[in-house]
């Protein structure tokens, strides 16, 4: 588990750790592909720091330790968006195995088993696919994993690493609910409440990223937001995960070792009409020596549960800026199936 590292009084920051590839990887001995059309300073991010916060002293029984640390959330959530979530009752051994598990089940020779998740139609619970182009490089598989866990097949045994994962990491989305929903001057169970989150949505989406020597492009990832409460976030090594801040920047993102990204989810933004928004973020992978896994779970309210701002966030001097919508209606709004979990922020927003 990650540590404690910084000061309660302000925004916890976090330092910018070395590239630390995993062993389970062949390192490719070549060297940057010449002759990609992308400029090297085209994705070029800074350095800026992305606040921590400790899930622990979330429930401290300190009140004044459990005070500052819902301020030093409040802040994370108004002014940034996302942060880094440190000790935060995960074992390190399940993280590893979730991220160990996923790089042996995209194992080249394996390739076949996977293809049988290639898009069979709109009601997919389990959905693979390699994206090898300009616009995107990676390998993914995405997965329903709430209210119902739909397991893959396999012979490397992910499954069981999976879902494993995924109880753990719902047991710390339904604190960060309580926790956010006090930040927003709620009783605890308020984001419970509105996103109906016993029964929600819930899609993992692992993805394999390849090096720099073996893609297609600059780009892992597009540019996009994800619906829904919050998204987490583990991976294996950094490697180009950029976010755009408030101010229109955008910033690297160097995960503390064994610690959770939290981003925002489209959803939240909604609800809060505007006060807690989702922020853009992309995957460059232009820079990688090695290749890179990330395990990220978007964790969605239930799918018929109706999402519009609450009202205690417009007033006249806050205008409604968001249509409600059903999550499963949002889902789908821009033609993508459920297991896409693609943005509709562009349907939902007013102005
Ligand atoms: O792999 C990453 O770092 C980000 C992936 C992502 O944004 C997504 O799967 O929605
Ligand atoms: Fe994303």
């Amino acid at each position: 588990m990650a540590e404690i590292t910084s000061s309660l009084t302000q925004l916890q920051l976090s330092s910018k750790p070395k590239l630390n590839a995993p062993d389970y990887y062949d390192a490719p001995s070549q060297k940057a592909v010449v002759g990609h059309h992308y400029h090297a300073g085209l994705y070029s991010a800074s350095d800026d720091e992305i606040p921590t916060v400790d899930y622990s002293l979330l429930f401290s029984n300190n009140p004044v330790q459990r005070f500052l640390t819902l301020e030093n959330l409040r802040q994370a959530c108004q002014e940034y968006g996302f942060f880094y979530l440190v000790n935060h009752t995960i074992p390190d051994e399940v993280l590893d195995s979730v991220l160990k598990g996923f790089a042996d089940y995209v194992d080249p020779k394996t390739i076949d088993e996977r293809k049988v998740y290639r898009k069979n139609g709109p009601s997919d619970k389990i959905r693979w696919d390699l994206n090898s182009s300009a616009g995107e490089n990676r390998e993914y598989l995405k997965v329903v994993a709430h209210p119902q866990f739909y397991a893959p097949s396999d012979s490397s045994g992910i499954s069981k690493n999976l879902e494993e994962y995924h109880g753990a990491m719902r047991t710390i989305v339904v604190g960060l609910a309580r926790a956010v929903s006090e930040t927003l001057g709620f009783e605890e169970n308020y984001i419970e409440k509105e996103f109906n989150l016993k029964s929600g949505f819930d899609v993992m989406a692992m993805n394999l990223y390849p090096p720099n020597s073996r893609s297609k492009g600059a780009i892992g990832i597009p540019e996009h937001t994800d619906p829904g409460f919050v998204v987490s976030l583990v991976q294996d090594v950094d490697g180009g995960l950029q976010i755009l801040s408030h101010q229109g920047k955008w910033i690297n993102a160097y995960i503390p070792h064994h610690a959770i990204l939290i981003q925002l989810g489209d959803h939240l933004e909604v609800l809060t009409n505007g006060k807690y928004k989702s922020h853009i973020h992309r995957v460059i992978v232009n820079n990688n020596k090695v290749p890179r896994i990330s395990v990220v779970t978007l964790h969605g309210p239930a799918l018929d549960k109706f999402i519009s701002p609450g009202v205690e966030f417009v007033d006249e001097e806050h205008p409604q800026n968001y249509h409600g919508m059903t999550y499963k209606e949002s889902l789908e709004a821009n033609g993508g199936d459920q297991i896409d979990v693609q943005s509709s922020l562009d349907k939902l927003r007013l102005v």
